[in-house]
C-alpha cells in the first residue's frame, strides 16, 4: 500500500552561532506499510515523526528518497494521493468562526462532494462519533475530546483508504482515549490503513500491528509489539522503547 524508500528531510536553520546550517530531521527512512494495517511510528521528541507524516501527506517535500502509494510515486500523482488519504493533524486547525457542521461541509466541498452526498456523509459520521447534538455549535465551544473526534471525522469525510493520525489522543482523558481507540479499530475493520504517531506506548501496544522505533530521524527497529518484547526479553513495549531509544517517554 505505502512504501518509503530512503526518505530524508533536511531543514535549513540557524545554528548556535547564528550561521545558516542544515538539520537532518528524517534520515534515510525505508519501510513499507501493508493494506489494512495499523502502523505506529514511535520515537522521543524531535525524532522526526511529524516530519515523516508531513512528507507522506505531501505537506512537505522530501529532500531525497521516494514515497510510493500502490507502487506509484506520490510526488507525480499528488491529486490521486490526496483523494486516497485522510489526515488528522497534531494541532486543532478548524475554522474557529464556523460551526461543527460548517467545518465539515467546507472540507467536503474541497473534496468536490455533491450536496446530497455531503449531507448524508456528514450526518452519518457525526452520528458515528456521537457529535450530532453539537452539530450547530461553534467549534470553539467543544471540549478537547470532542475536537479530536471532529478532527478524525473531518479526515474521514471523503472515505480515505489511508488515515494518518499524528498524536490522536494527546491530552485526552482515559475514557475519550478509549473511544478513539475504538474508532481506529473500526477503521481497520473497514479495511482502512492507519498510520499513527504516539507518545503513549501502551496505545501503540493496544492498537498497532507493527511499530517502527525512530531516534534522531533514523529507523532503530521495526516489528510487531509482541515480537519486540519477545526478542528483547522485556515485558512491555514501553521497556523496549526505553531500551532502544534511551529516552524517557514524555507525554
Ligand atoms: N520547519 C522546520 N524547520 C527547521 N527544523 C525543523 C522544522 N520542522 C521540524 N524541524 C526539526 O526536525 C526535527 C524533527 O522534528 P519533528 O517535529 O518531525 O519530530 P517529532 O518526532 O514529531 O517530535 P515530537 O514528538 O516532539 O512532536 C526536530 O529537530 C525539529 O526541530
Amino acid at each position: 500500500m505505502m512504501e518509503l524508500e530512503a526518505l530524508t528531510k533536511r531543514f535549513r536553520h540557524k545554528d548556535k552561532a547564528g550561521r545558516m546550517a542544515w538539520k537532518t530531521a528524517v534520515d534515510g527512512l525505508s519501510l513499507s506499510v501493508g493494506r489494512g494495517e495499523v502502523f505506529g511510528l514511535l520515537g522521543p521528541n524531535g525524532a522526526g515523526k511529524t516530519t515523516t507524516i508531513r512528507m507522506l501527506t505531501l505537506l512537505t517535500e522530501p529532500t531525497s528518497g521516494r514515497i510510493l502509494y500502490d507502487g506509484q510515486e506520490a510526488a507525480a500523482h499528488a491529486r490521486a494521493v490526496k483523494r486516497l488519504i485522510g489526515v488528522v493533524p497534531q494541532h486543532v486547525n478548524f475554522d474557529q468562526d464556523l460551526t461543527v457542521w460548517e467545518n465539515l461541509e467546507l472540507h467536503a466541498r474541497l473534496h468536490h462532494m455533491g450536496r446530497a452526498a455531503r449531507e448524508a456523509r456528514i450526518r452519518q459520521l457525526l452520528d458515528y462519533v456521537e457529535l450530532s447534538e453539537v452539530q450547530n455549535d461553534g467549534v470553539r465551544r467543544l471540549s478537547g475530546g470532542m475536537k479530536r473526534r471532529l478532527l478524525i471525522v473531518r479526515a474521514l469525510i471523503h472515505r480515505p483508504r489511508v488515515l494518518f493520525l499524528d498524536e490522536p489522543t494527546v491530552a485526552l482523558d482515559p475514557q475519550v482515549r478509549r473511544r478513539i481507540w475504538t474508532l481506529v479499530r473500526k477503521m481497520k475493520a473497514a479495511g482502512v490503513t492507519v498510520f499513527l504517531t504516539t507518545h503513549y506506548i501502551e496505545e501503540a501496544e493496544a492498537l498497532c500491528d507493527r511499530v517502527a522505533m525512530l531516534a534522531g530521524g533514523r529507523l532503530v527497529d521495526l516489528d510487531t509489539p509482541a515480537h519486540f518484547c519477545e526478542k528483547m526479553g522485556l515485558s512491555t513495549l514501553e521497556d523496549v522503547f526505553l531500551a532502544l531509544t534511551g529516552k524517557k517517554v514524555q507525554s
